[in-house]
């Protein structure tokens, strides 16, 4: 884990040895005052000129001042430079996880991944490390400088040292531990941010402010209560750091203090050996310090793999398919579940869908007719059965150009922050302006684009707020549609348009069926009775497969279904 951590160092070792370099040039200027300090006193009692004491001593407070700025800003610069690295990879690996195993996580607890959890990494790899490597140089200086003052003051320092350093280090895997729940609580509460700041509406809607704005301080507190934790712990050694040198500070005192007594040690030897004695308070402290941060940065970095190590997707450029000819798509006896232990949602689908025209998929609420498109994309794989597009079973496809093939509008089809015209290329990045502006035209999205104030360069606002339902829709039919798709997958594409645009799009959609195999789900009968064919789902199943006219007449639950919408009397 320690090596991985050092890892994202890797990059950067340049700058962070030249940076070490001048925190351990500061350092040996800092190690170099109290011998300074030793010469002035004695100078004092010996009568002798003090200047070339006093000078030494005013050049290393310099030198040590400007070369150790120097050097913590090349560990700042480091640090962001390792912030970066992690983020970029982070995301790198976001974008490309599976659609199942983002559906499983929450995009709020991602987020706290990409924004905390990397910046932990900072400090554990840019102070840490380097504060404990001059540090430790520190210690080792002073150590040395104490060993040739005096050996018994130093081993009588040192013993009481590593006793209460070992208990200091035994809390180390329990500030681990504390830190990882502690970062754990914050993606939580970034978790429930992001559940009420995606329902905004509902929330105000149902006067849910107040029960929201509890839950994440109940996970804010659970985060606050954590970090606690990592505080009593942090503290604890902490304390035991400054036990350690008062209890030896004593010591040596009452032993120094008697062999002054006795004449066998100077005293400027003592005052030398208590400095120093002090200068271990500060490399102690960073090295315990050190030891937290990196307990902090192995329990970010924990978080961070965690999603690093899951199976990525080959990602590609979609390009426009060379061969534009449309594809028919076959189901036969598939049977999908969506986790080991969610229930059946396809159990043994079956339904062929020849090239070209207008297949129309409906059925009651939750007979797996979106599942249908999900396992068309590939963002799931089907457990057993078979699926083909084109003739040849999906698994075979190469990713990239499965999905180039198809066109895909979901549900909630989403507009995306940026102009209506990136909107519309964010699938097709070269279309040509002929062919968006025919895009445009054949979703009768030609009016919206009159009215607004910059036409197809107005910003539409985040997740499209600025335009209608009916609108965000059509643009994400036109987005599809210019890439050519050898199959268009339409779900509910039309239930949120009024009935003049919806008439338009069901004329679009006939005349886009000719060109292409067109599937779609729809809940409202009145945009598919001129279908070629309808595929009845029902609980998991394909009940029955006709055109209109024939499904009235000879399945029950369409006809159901259609009476219920005023098709037939
Ligand atoms: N990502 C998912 N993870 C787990 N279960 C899911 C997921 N998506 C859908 N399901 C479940 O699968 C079943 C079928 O869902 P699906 O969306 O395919 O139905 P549908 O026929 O399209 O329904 P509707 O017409 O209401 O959209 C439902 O019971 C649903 O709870």
């Amino acid at each position: 884990m320690i090596k991985e951590l050092l890892g994202y160092l890797r990059p950067h070792r340049l700058v962070l040895f030249v940076g070490a370099l001048l925190g351990l040039i500061g350092s040996a200027a800092g190690l170099a005052m109290p011998l300074l300090a030793k010469y002035v006193v004695d100078a004092f009692g010996q009568d002798r000129s003090m200047a070339g004491p006093l000078i030494g001593l005013s050049a290393a407070v310099v030198i040590g001042a400007v070369v150790s700025a120097g050097g913590s800003y090349l560990m700042e610069r480091t640090g962001e430079g390792v912030v970066l690295g992690a983020r970029r990879k982070l995301v790198d690996q976001m974008l490309r996880l599976k659609v199942a195993d983002v559906d499983r996580l929450k995009p709020g607890d991602l987020l706290s991944r990409v924004t905390g959890d990397t910046t932990l990494l900072r400090s554990v790899l840019t102070n840490g490390v380097v504060n404990s490597v001059s540090s430790a140089f520190m210690l080792v200086g002073a150590i040395v400088m104490m060993a040739v003052m005096d050996g018994v003051l130093l081993l009588i320092t040192l013993l009481v040292i590593v006793v209460i350093g070992g208990l200091t280090g035994m809390v180390m895997p329990k500030i681990q531990r504390a830190q990882k729940h502690a970062q754990e609580a914050v993606g939580e509460m970034g978790a429930v941010l992001d559940r009420a700041l995606q329902s905004y509406r509902t929330v105000k809607a149902s006067g849910a402010e107040e029960r929201e704005i509890g839950s994440v301080a109940d996970a804010a507190e659970r985060a606050r209560d954590r970090g606690l934790q990592v505080a009593g712990w942090t503290s604890l050694a902490g304390v035991a750091t400054w036990m350690a040198v008062q209890v030896a500070f004593l010591c040596v005192l009452a032993v120094g203090g008697s062999r002054v007594a006795a004449g066998t040690l100077e005293v400027s030897a003592l005052i030398a050996f208590l400095l120093y004695l002090f200068y271990l308070v500060a490399p102690i402290g960073q090295i315990v310090e050190g030891a937290v941060q990196l307990q902090q940065g192995l329990a970010a970095m924990r978080r961070i793999k965690e999603i690093e190590e899951l199976p990525g997707e080959p990602v590609a450029k979609l390009l426009p398919p060379e061969d534009p000819t449309p594809l028919g798509v076959t189901f036969e006896d598939v049977v999908f579940r969506y986790g080991e232990d969610r229930p059946l949602v396809h159990d043994g689908v079956t339904f062929e869908v020849p090239p070209g025209g207008l297949t129309a998929l409906v059925g009651p609420s939750g007979a797996g007719k979106s599942t249908i498109f999900a396992l068309l994309e590939r963002f799931y794989e089907h457990q057993s059965g078979t699926i083909t597009l084109g003739g040849t079973r999906i698994e075979d496809w190469p990713l990239a150009e499965l999905r180039a093939a198809l066109g895909y509008v979901e549900q909630d089809a989403p507009v995306l922050a940026g102009t209506l015209r990136e909107n519309l290329l964010f699938a097709a990045q070269e279309a040509t302006e002929e062919e968006v502006l025919r895009a445009v035209a054949r979703t009768r999205l030609d009016d919206l684009v009159a009215r607004l104030p910059e036409g197809l360069e107005t910003p539409v606002g985040h997740r499209g707020v600025l335009l209608s339902g009916g609108e965000r829709q059509r643009v994400a039919i036109a987005r599809a549609l210019l890439r050519r798709p050898r199959l268009l997958l339409l779900d509910e594409a039309t239930s949120q348009l009024d009935a003049v645009n919806e008439l338009r799009l069901r004329e679009v959609i006939a005349e886009v069926a000719k060109e292409t195999t067109v599937l779609v789900i729809a809940h409202r009968l009145s945009t598919v009775t001129n279908a070629d064919r309808i595929v009845v789902m029902e609980a998991g199943g394909v009940r029955a497969i006709g055109t209109h006219a024939e499904l009235v007449g000879g399945d029950e639950l369409y006809r159901e279904l259609a009476a219920t919408q005023f098709l037939v009397r």
